[in-house]
């Protein structure tokens, strides 16, 4: 039988289409993405603020599958100076290949700042390994499990009231007063430290230092970042002011993982040393490797926990002082469930589901870490088709996962009843599936060793973790006492915050103006109070 014209179109389109699937080289096709130019590759495509959403809009305009001709958003390539970057904007394939395929996507890509300045040593920035795997063994101890984490809700539960008090002596300090907590509440973890109520030198040691993260780290902010080699140009060249810039953060990064360990070792020598993380490491016989893995596994707690918490407070604040009505809703569900007569608590979390829903809100709405931290994959990968090289940095868009329309309706709303179940409406999925990262490098803030990855959406939670319980107990607390709103201007008109929030690796709401006010004399009462 001859070939109809059809028939000869139907072959000439499967050869097209193979071609477009094989490479030069033999290889499936990279993942789409934009154009970019030689050498250089997409450097001049890169967005200059708000990464995570621009990287949502590449999916959408240069996500079709060659295969099938579908619209693929999930995952886009870039290149930058030869450097490989995939970008992964949603759910489905930031499981597949960064819990599903853990093994060879949980290496970290190495940034020269970071090595000049000792962060490199912090587990967050560790390459995937034996340190790797001993720091997260350590740390499981102190937070892996429910028990544990539920030994440490009376430092949580204290830190917090206290916090509450702050609020009450010092309104126009808000931002800072929740600084201290999340400091006080991890140097406690980690070292039994108690922080002064006022300029504690490790509070103050480590912001400085995690601010300096945040410099290090941000994209484009570091030449040296992109070209390792700059890094052996002397100190007086033109340019290189970045290495006098990373010798001043490297004495701040080890003095934080230095002194407050310092300090417990001279209470145990003094025999007054009350349990923590470290006086429990440090009891045990360590080798010099494992009390150096142990040093730097303390200053982790501190390097990933203080200012996550301290921006998801933030956003919480913003959601509040923008949107009364949720507010008012979360306040009557504290005041039916608690009463007036005492604080919310950790174990009041299963009878306020609206407070619980409002929580995840804030985790959603703005992700702590928009673009969660680097994976970068240690072997080549052929995932959906597409060429994955070895060595290629993997982001997780978070913020592009927990705002993907699909999962989420009116993403961009904030709305705590999207999470509450209601005839005709299934609850939307829970953001903490998501917003602490994937595979084995999954905050340790909120998941144990080994989390059963597939399973993540379907599994129910096991418990309230770490950074979780921070984060719903300061809520809970602050709305049973506090009335957040709008400031007013000097006409007497309100201030509507504008939403906008800082570009860093751990992204905050820009600062904005808000009143705080006790609600009642009996809610002032309850601050001051020792209950
Ligand atoms: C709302 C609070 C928090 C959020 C949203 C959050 C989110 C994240 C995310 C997205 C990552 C990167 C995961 C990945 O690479 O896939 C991460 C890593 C990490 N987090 Fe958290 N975190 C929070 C609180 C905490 C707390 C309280 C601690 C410690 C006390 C902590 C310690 C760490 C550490 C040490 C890492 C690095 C893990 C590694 O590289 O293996 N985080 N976190």
């Amino acid at each position: 039988m001859q070939p109809t014209t059809l028939d000869i179109l139907m072959g000439l389109a499967g050869i097209f289409l193979v071609n477009r699937l094989i490479s030069s080289k033999g290889r499936p096709p990279l993942p789409p993405g934009p154009k970019g130019l030689p050498v250089i590759g997409n450097v001049f495509d890169m967005p200059k603020r708000q990464f995570w959403s621009a990287f949502k809009s590449w999916g959408e305009k240069y996500g079709k599958s060659p295969i099938l001709y579908l619209r693929l958003r999930d995952i886009v390539y870039v290149n930058l100076l030869g450097q490989p970057m995939i970008i992964v904007n949603s759910a489905k394939q930031a499981i597949s290949m960064l819990d599903k395929k853990s093994s060879i996507y949980s290496d970290r890509p190495s940034l020269e700042m970071c090595n000049m300045t000792a962060w490199n040593e912090i587990l967050g920035m560790l390459p995937y390994g034996d340190r790797l795997r001993e720091t997260r063994r350590m740390l499981h101890g102190v937070m892996g499990s429910k028990a544990s984490v539920e030994g440490l809700y009376p430092i949580i539960e204290e830190e917090s009231k206290k916090y509450l008090t702050k609020v009450l002596d010092d309104p126009d300090e808000v931002a800072s007063s929740i600084r201290q907590t999340a400091g006080a509440i991890i140097l406690r973890i980690a070292y039994d430290y108690h922080v002064k109520e006022v300029n504690d030198p490790f509070v103050e040691l480590v912001d400085k230092a995690i601010q300096e993260f945040s410099i290090i780290t941000t994209p484009n902010a570091y030449l040296v970042n992109v070209f390792p080699i700059l890094r052996y140009i002397p100190s007086w060249f033109p340019g290189a002011g970045f290495k006098r810039t990373a010798t001043a953060y490297k004495q701040t990064c080890t003095d934080m993982a230095t002194l407050p360990l310092r300090y417990v070792e001279d209470q145990m020598a003094a025999g007054n040393a009350s349990p923590s993380f470290s006086s429990a490491q440090l009891a045990r016989q360590l080798t010099d490797e494992q009390y150096i893995t142990m040093k730097w596994a303390a200053a982790s707690l501190y390097g990933g926990g203080a200012d996550t918490t301290v921006s998801s407070l933030h956003s919480f604040l913003l959601a509040m002082t923008l949107f009364p009505e949720v507010q008012q809703k979360a306040r009557s569900e504290i005041d039916t469930v608690v009463g007036n007569d005492r604080l919310p608590s950790l174990a009041d979390r299963e009878h306020l589901p609206y407070i619980d829903a409002l929580v995840k809100e804030v985790l959603r709405w703005h992700p702590v870490a928009p673009l969660g931290l680097p994976h970068r994959v240690v072997k080549d990968d052929v995932h959906e088709g597409y060429f994955i090289p070895k060595g290629s940095m993997v982001i997780a868009n978070i913020w592009g996962i927990l705002h993907d329309h699909q999962v989420y309706a009116n993403p961009m709303d904030f709305n705590p009843d999207r999470f509450l179940s209601a005839p005709g409406h299934d609850a939307e999925v829970d953001p903490r599936s998501f917003c602490f990262g994937f595979g084995r490098r999954i905050c340790p803030g909120w998941h144990n060793l080994h989390p059963l990855t597939v399973h993540r959406l379907k599994r129910g939670f096991l418990g309230l973790k770490l950074a979780d319980a921070s984060v719903f107990l300061s809520c809970a607390m602050t709305l049973a006492v506090y009335d957040i709103s709008k400031a007013i201007d000097v006409n007497g008109s309100p201030i509507c915050p504008i939403v906008d929030f800082t570009d860093a690796t751990v992204s905050h709401p820009k600062p904005f103006k808000y009143t705080i006010k006790p609600r009642s004399a009996k809610a002032e009462a309850l601050i001051r109070s020792d209950s």
